[in-house]
């Protein structure tokens, strides 16, 4: 798993041999001990430089030992080893050096880097820490605030960006390994003594202790309960004020706590389910590996509100042409004038040079007659999008995937508008869409595997990360947030306010609760998307819609104008409109008593464990529905959609882990509690899915859709 070689004389090559990434494996890192042992023992062999095979350096420890027993040389005695040699070693960087893979190379007394290679110490986002020496080493070689930044966010940088900060010597554009051999050749006899980056003193910022309070007071901020990162700023805090033998100590002591956490296990759940939903298959037998995507370089955007406008940014910064159109000459200049904006700071942000000219807007839709791929972003009404679909249809050329951004409508109606209806699938972004990393991609029963999976390769080459969905009312997202949303509403009648549903959600993780969520996106839109249901009633009380229990409260606060921050009135009270700070409203909370008192209905206390019950149960349900019904895949997909799109905290793995977690009997168990208390929520049923998974003995989540796809009796 590492090979040793002696070229140009002189220089010892190891090489790391593990497709696809190189990563750290039991049989990797015993082929690293014997490598280095046989290359600094070889009296010919001057110098060692490491690199890895195919174009990659290292992305760091196997995550795939972490579930089982780990066995083979450990990490931190090998990079002592290699820190140790009396031969200079150099790492040659290529592709990525990630983790353990960048804690290798900081173990090496040089560092030499292609410029578009990626590094970083990502542990973080495993729920973990860089344990094997990289909390120490980092911030000697480049200070206490550059170090915590790279470890708690666990981000990745270019090569050019790591040479900026000091991380690496030399950055290449050539041959790296070359140009590493060549510089092993040029250091040798050098002496090594400054080069050990253990022995190196901390540069820390002056006042240390008042430093570190300040970080550790944003880092929990952000956190929303995650452990990784405060244990992060932990071990940076102990290479600032602990010589390196302690400070590794120290870092062995926190990875320890780490390691066994729910949380890491949440987190490693979520990185292999992100690369599981990039494999999407769908119940008509398409699938990722046997569908190929049609190439697309021209887009047609129709629609500019927000949604487009987002859209429109995301498509350019992603190197596409956009043929972007709205129906008057006013709306469009101010689209123009937004996106212009909205190029420019996330240009700005990442650093990269301004795009926009490979934008054309219009107001004539015909404008689209000549892209490969159109996204309809227009109101949310069927009508209009029927009209559009059928324009669409004769206007484009007869192979143009016609896609819609709706959030909720029937896909497979809206194909049957169109002369090809196999060319026609849902891409539904999230706001801001050039933000958010989700999108949900819809087919339809008629929808060709082609459409599918060039909608899929576009949403990756945006950035996102791509869900394959069915069509239904809401699709996944959507369709399990309604009886999150209204479990809410019915807390608030029974009691509750909404700060306390809200800091019960924030607590669990959430960044928003509901009810601030609410009044950030707008309550209208809710009330727009009931009243096309028919369920709202204007000035009506009556809590029974459609044979169903139903709340009118948000309903009524829209009938007072209360539409969220943007009135600065919705479900709390802000300063003014399009203030962020929300205030609980002493109207409001007279407002729900007189409510409660003419529905006769006694309020009670709610204590935080019912209302995380009530809302997450009634999500994680419909997500068995979901799944019973193969509108999504697995439990994986779910999971993504509503880390990646909904704030679900991706330290609690998404509704779907989070249900595994606790115990699928005591969800089952809770629902039917809650069921028996309120026979007239249908969505407190217990799917017969998460039913079927008790009675097979709660199986882990991996092992759940082989269970939903073996038959099985409906009773
Ligand atoms: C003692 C404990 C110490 C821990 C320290 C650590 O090192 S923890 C690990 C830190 N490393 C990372 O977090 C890096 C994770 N990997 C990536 O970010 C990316 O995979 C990549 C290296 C940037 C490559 O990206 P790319 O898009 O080219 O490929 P994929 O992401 O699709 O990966 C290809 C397949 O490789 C698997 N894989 C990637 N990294 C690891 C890893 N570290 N361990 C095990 N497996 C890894 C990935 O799952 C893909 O597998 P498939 O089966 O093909 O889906």
């Amino acid at each position: 798993m590492a090979a040793l070689t002696r070229v140009s004389g002189s220089v010892g090559l190891i090489s790391l041999l593990n497709p696809p990434v190189n990563a750290l494996s039991a049989a990797v890192r015993q082929g690293i001990v014997d490598t280095v042992r046989r290359a600094v023992s070889d009296p010919q062999v001057k110098s060692v430089v490491i690199c890895g095979q195919n174009g990659v350096f290292c992305g760091g420890a196997d995550i795939k030992e972490f579930g089982g027993h780990m066995s083979g040389p450990p990490l931190v005695p090998i990079f002592n080893t290699i820190e140790a040699a009396d031969k200079p070693v150099v790492a040659a960087i290529e592709g990525s050096a990630l983790g353990g893979g960048l804690e290798l190379a900081l173990a090496c007394h040089y560092r030499i880097t292609q410029s578009k290679a990626r590094l970083g110490l990502p542990e973080v986002s495993l729920g973990l820490l860089p344990a094997a020496g990289g909390t120490q080493r980092l911030p000697r070689l480049i200070g206490v605030p550059a170090a915590l930044d790279l470890i708690t966010t666990g981000r990745h940088l270019t090569g050019a960006e790591a040479l900026k900060l000091g991380i690496v010597d030399q950055v290449t554009d050539q041959n790296t390994v070359e140009a590493a051999v060549k510089f092993a050749l040029s250091i040798v006899g050098q002496s090594l003594e400054s080069r050990r980056i253990s022995t190196l003193p901390c540069p820390c910022p002056a006042d240390i202790d008042a430093f570190f309070e300040g970080v550790m007071q944003r880092v929990k901020k952000s956190a929303h309960g995650a452990i990784a990162p405060v244990a992060c700023v932990q071990a940076v805090q102990a290479a600032a004020t602990l010589p390196f033998t302690q400070g590794m100590q120290r870092e062995q002591e926190l990875m320890a706590t780490l390691f066994g956490s729910g949380q890491a296990r949440a987190l490693q759940y979520c990185f292999f389910s992100q690369r599981v939903v990039s494999k999407w298959s769908s119940p008509s037998g398409s699938r990722w590996d046997t569908s190929k995507p049609k190439p697309v370089t021209k887009v047609g955007v129709i629609g500019l509100g927000t949604m487009g406008r987002g859209i429109t940014v995301a498509l350019a910064l992603a190197g596409l042409s956009v043929v972007a159109v709205e129906t008057q000459q006013q709306q469009m200049m101010a689209a123009q004038h937004a996106v212009s904006g909205m190029l420019e700071r996330t240009a700005r942000r990442r650093g990269v040079s301004l795009v926009g000219d490979q934008i054309r807007y219009s107001v004539e839709l015909e404008a689209v007659a000549d892209v490969e791929l159109v996204i309809e972003a227009v109101f949310e009404d069927m009508a209009l999008k029927e009209k559009l679909f059928k324009q669409l249809s004769t206007l484009c050329k007869a192979d143009t995937l016609l896609c819609s951004n709706t959030s909720s409508l029937d896909i497979d109606h809206l194909a049957s508008q169109t002369h090809s209806p196999q060319l026609v699938v849902g891409m539904h972004f999230f706001a801001p869409a050039h933000v958010m990393k989700l999108l949900e991609v819809v087919y339809g029963p008629r929808s060709a595997p082609q459409a599918v999976a060039t909608a899929m390769e576009l949403g990756k080459r945006m950035g996102k990360v791509s869900v394959a969905v069915g069509n239904c009312s809401g699709f996944v997202g959507n369709r399990m947030l309604m009886p999150y949303v209204e479990e809410a509403s019915f807390l608030v009648e029974e009691g509750a306010s909404p700060e306390i549903v809200d800091r019960a959600l924030e607590e669990f993780g959430f960044p928003m609760g509901v009810f601030r969520m609410s009044d950030l996106s707008g309550l209208d839109v809710g009330w727009k998307v009931r009243k096309a249901r028919g369920l709202v009633e204007p000035g009506q009380m009556s809590r029974v819609r459609q044979g169903r229990r139903y709340s009118p409260l948000g309903d009524l606060l829209c009938e007072q104008g209360r539409f969220g921050q943007k009135t600065g009135r919705g479900w709390y009270l802000y300063d003014s409109a399009g203030s962020r700070e929300a205030q609980p409203d002493p109207w409001l909370q007279s407002f729900l008593e007189e409510y409660r008192a003419r529905q006769g209905l006694v309020s009670r206390r709610i204590d935080s464990q019912e209302v995380l019950e009530r809302c997450l149960y009634a999500l994680i349900n419909e997500g068995f529905n979901i799944l019973q019904e193969g509108i999504a895949a697995g439990p994986e997909d779910i999971d993504m959609i509503y880390v990646f799109g909904y704030g679900f905290p991706r330290h609690r793995g998404g509704p779907m882990f989070y249900a595994s977690q606790v115990g699928l009997a005591q969800v089952l168990q809770r629902l039917e509690h809650y069921q028996q208390l309120h026979p007239d929520i249908p969505h407190l049923r217990p799917s017969s899915l998460l039913r079927r998974l008790v009675s097979s003995g709660s199986p882990r989540i991996q092992r759940w859709r082989e269970i939903i796809r073996m038959p099985h009796s409906s009773l």
